[in-house]
């Protein structure tokens, strides 16, 4: 399965050019809506290039990540997680009412606990970079808009208030040990992401991410330095009836991509207040529930992944 490489670049261009009454009706951001819902329906994975976020905000916030991984007391957290079954210690950041508020895990049986940043500067990058992010969300539900022939505004009251959050995650390297009985190790099981969209920072050098196809085979994604990677959640995926796909993904190591891994996830989400009524006319009737009641009870809606299943036997 090929996963699709889509540009912004001609996107950028429209949208200094033309006020935002005509954006949306430009040929080149029709057809770039349209290559946008042909990656979701199809692959539910695309890699973006001329995204709009400078490549030295994202080599910083690389840098701050791993350097944080290093100081003491997280490398002494690092220690205790290599030593037990899991296979990475992230960062997580969502932001609160009450200000910044970042938690640590996975500590074993423990999950994850609070944490005070120890570097101004590791929180000013993670800020900006956090907030490019959400401004690229913000576009890319526009498009996501007009790709289903909704106003660009559809998705804009659903992403006041969002509480989207963002994750850095450090694979620890792996000893040649690790391969003794196995040519590949699980460091991240395979799983569907809950949200709407994830945008991910993947590592430019160690990789890993593959991600399910029809056949039930895998494809390895690695993208090319400064490219995000973008996947759909589950949220969107029941959102457009099943039509749109929440595609399973997990990373594996095999000994010549067993060295430390960094990757920072943006999990892009609506506010809980948002009804997720169908979005598409060919997507039937489903319940009509609150993102907030989807999220509290995803494990009961999460039977809908199913539908992918079948969806990918009929697009055989
Ligand atoms: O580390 C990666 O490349 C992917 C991480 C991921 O899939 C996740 O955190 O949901
Ligand atoms: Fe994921």
């Amino acid at each position: 399965m090929k996963v699709p490489e889509i540009s912004l670049k001609s996107f950028y261009k429209a949208e200094a050019d033309s006020n935002l009454e005509d954006l949306w009706s430009k040929s080149c951001v029709r057809e770039l809506a349209e290559e946008l819902r042909n990656a979701c329906e199809e692959v539910g994975f695309f890699v973006l290039t001329d995204h709009g976020i400078c490549d030295a905000l994202m080599e910083s916030l690389r840098k701050e990540c791993t350097a944080f991984f290093k100081r003491p007391p997280q490398s002494n957290v690092l220690g205790m997680v290599s030593s037990t079954d899991s296979r990475f210690l992230w960062l997580d950041h969502v932001p609160c009412d009450d200000g910044p508020a970042w938690s640590l895990g996975p500590v074993h049986g423990r999950g994850s606990m609070p944490w005070q940043l120890d570097q101004e500067e590791f929180a000013t990058v993670w800020t900006a970079y956090y907030a490019e992010v959400e401004k690229l969300v913000a576009r890319l539900m526009s498009l996501f808009a007009v790709a289903m022939h909704l106003p660009a505004t559809t998705f804009d009251s659903a992403l006041k208030n969002h509480r989207s959050s963002m994750r850095a995650i450090l694979y620890p390297e792996l000893a040649e040990a690790d391969f003794e009985q196995t040519s590949e190790v699980i460091r991240s099981p395979e799983h569907t992401d809950w949200g709407c969209v994830t945008v991910l920072l993947a590592d430019p050098e160690v990789s890993g991410l593959e991600i399910c196809d029809k056949d039930g085979g895998w494809t390895s994604i690695q993208p090319q330095r400064h490219a995000l990677v973008v996947n759909l959640g589950e949220l969107l995926q029941w959102w457009t009836g099943g039509k749109w796909l929440a595609t399973p993904h997990r990373v594996l190591a095999r000994p010549d991509s067993a060295g430390e891994r960094l990757s920072c996830p943006y999990f892009g989400l609506v506010n809980r207040e948002t009804l997720l009524q169908p979005l598409l006319a060919e997507s039937g009737n489903h319940e009509g529930i609150t993102a907030g009641e989807f999220l509290q009870n995803h494990e009961r809606y999460r039977a809908l992944a199913a539908l992918t299943e079948e969806r990918w036997q009929l697009l055989r």
